[in-house]
């Protein structure tokens, strides 16, 4: 929008406003206007040029200086003073022509001054000239008026950055994004905004750059935590090109992806949980036991595994039906998850019907205790098991191990003495532990023990 309101796009038929008092100039600058196909007003005096103006907005004024009532310069001084008619190209003619005539209706805001007696093929060339110059001029101030439509109201922000990292304009996106009123962004540097160790990368990249153009090119999109005016962060792509001018400058480009990291967060979440019964997976279980061995080898403090198995499940299935297991599987899931207290402990479904618990720093005899609590919570559930030979309720045969983890050992030989361990306890008639001692515990630590 051009201030003021008014619009123009460029026409071939230009309305041209001629303002004389003199009816014999009038008639014939009309009619040498009219030949050369434009459009034209007539106004007598300089009150009249004013109001036909404003209605019409001419293209172009040729104005009469001497004239009864308003002259010419007051005229356009006047039409100068209203937004309105401001921007319309007004060219004085007048017999008048000493060097102070000339230079007082420049002074007063026009834009050639033609003398009299006119030379009709001269001031057909200057009329030619204006418009040209005036379509020209609309044409540059309409793509600067999209231009900068398209930049406010544009999703993403935009920031343009100078080569010492100094923001020099953002947009009214980028300005909601991170929380600051209007321009109040403009003077601040990267370093305002980023981690200093990236702030400086993007500044050795503008320093590269400024070396050496050609082989800089884009920096491409990259993932960055910006800090919000509030002081909390806001995770965005920010895509960074560069732009010669008259220095070098760098576009950057905003896009919020907050939303976009929340369900990817969610999604990796979902992925470390077993979607039946909500406790962690076999994917998080390994990832944590993988962590847990490395800071028990760093700490040489005891790591202690458990598996538990539920007994004839196949049976209570064929019994009572799939869901009435899937059901089953959740309640037990939940008994066994509520032994996990610890940062350190983990419990999770590591397949079928089968359960795992880690206790890091944990001894043969409390994990011991711990997988005989949970046994005997399993089977307080008293969830109906009609066909099983092992109890009237639900039961688990449950297998202990425990290792002091050695970089000549690995997680494989936790689980074979746990599993070796919880066939024990089947072996032996279902619904109790077992515990099985690993080659590498110190002495003080070997943990052979039978329970039940
Ligand atoms: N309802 C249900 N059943 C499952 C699920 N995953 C595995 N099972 C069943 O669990 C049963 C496991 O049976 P088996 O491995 O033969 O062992 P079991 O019947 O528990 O007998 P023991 O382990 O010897 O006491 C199979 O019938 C599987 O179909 C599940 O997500 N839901």
């Amino acid at each position: 929008m051009i201030p003021g309101g008014t619009s123009y796009s460029p026409r071939r038929d230009a309305a041209i406003l001629i303002v004389d008092d003199a009816p014999a100039s009038l008639s014939v600058l009309r009619k040498m206007m009219v030949e050369q196909g434009y459009h034209t007003y007539i106004a007598t005096s300089g009150e009249r040029a004013v109001q036909i103006a404003k209605r019409v907005h001419p293209d172009l004024i040729l104005l009469d200086v001497v004239m009864p009532g308003m002259g010419g310069l007051e005229t356009c001084r006047q039409l100068k003073a209203n937004p309105l008619t401001q921007r319309i190209p007004i060219i004085f003619i007048s017999a008048r022509t000493e060097t102070e005539d000339v230079v007082a209706g420049f002074d007063t805001g026009a834009v050639d001054y033609i003398g009299k007696p006119l030379r009709m093929a001269e001031v057909c060339a200057r009329v030619r000239a204006q418009l040209q110059m005036r379509i020209d001029t609309e044409t540059q101030q309409e793509q600067a008026d999209r231009l900068r439509t398209i930049v406010n109201s544009m999703a993403e922000g935009l920031l343009v950055i100078e080569p010492d990292g100094r923001v020099q304009f953002t947009n009214p996106a980028c300005d909601h994004y991170l929380g600051y009123r209007e321009g109040e962004l403009a003077g601040r540097t990267l370093f305002d905004l980023l981690n200093p160790l990236v702030a400086q990368e993007y500044l050795d990249y503008f320093a590269r750059y400024a070396a050496d153009p050609e082989t800089a090119h884009s920096h491409g999109t990259r993932e960055v935590i910006i800090r919000h005016k509030l002081g909390t962060s806001v995770c965005m792509d920010l895509t960074l090109t560069p732009m010669y001018s008259r220095q070098p400058l760098f576009i950057g480009l905003l896009h919020d992806i907050t939303h976009h990291k929340m369900s990817e967060d969610a999604l990796q979440r979902a992925a470390m949980v077993d979607p039946l019964t909500k406790i962690p997976n076999r994917r998080h279980f390994d990832t944590f036991l993988e962590k847990e061995w490395q800071r028990a080898m760093r700490s040489g403090a005891p790591l202690s595994l458990v598996v538990l198995d539920v007994d004839h499940f196949k049976l209570y299935n064929d019994t009572l039906g799939h869901a009435a297991g899937d059901i089953c599987l959740q309640q037990v899931a939940q008994a066994i998850n509520a032994h996990a207290l610890r940062a350190t402990d983990l419990a999770a479904r590591y397949g079928g019907e089968e359960f795992v618990l880690l206790f890091a720093e944990t001894d043969a005899d409390s994990a011991h205790a711990l997988a005989e609590s949970i046994r005997t919570h399993v089977e307080a559930l008293q969830l109906p098991h009609p066909r099983s030979i092992t109890s009237a309720w639900i039961t688990v045969s449950v297998g202990v191990a425990t290792i002091y983890p050695h970089h000549m050992d690995n997680t494989e030989s936790l689980f074979i003495a746990a599993d070796q361990a919880m066939y024990e306890a089947k072996e032996n008639g279902r619904n109790q532990v077992r515990a099985t001692k690993t080659s590498n515990a110190p002495i003080d630590a070997l943990t052979a023990m039978a329970s039940h």
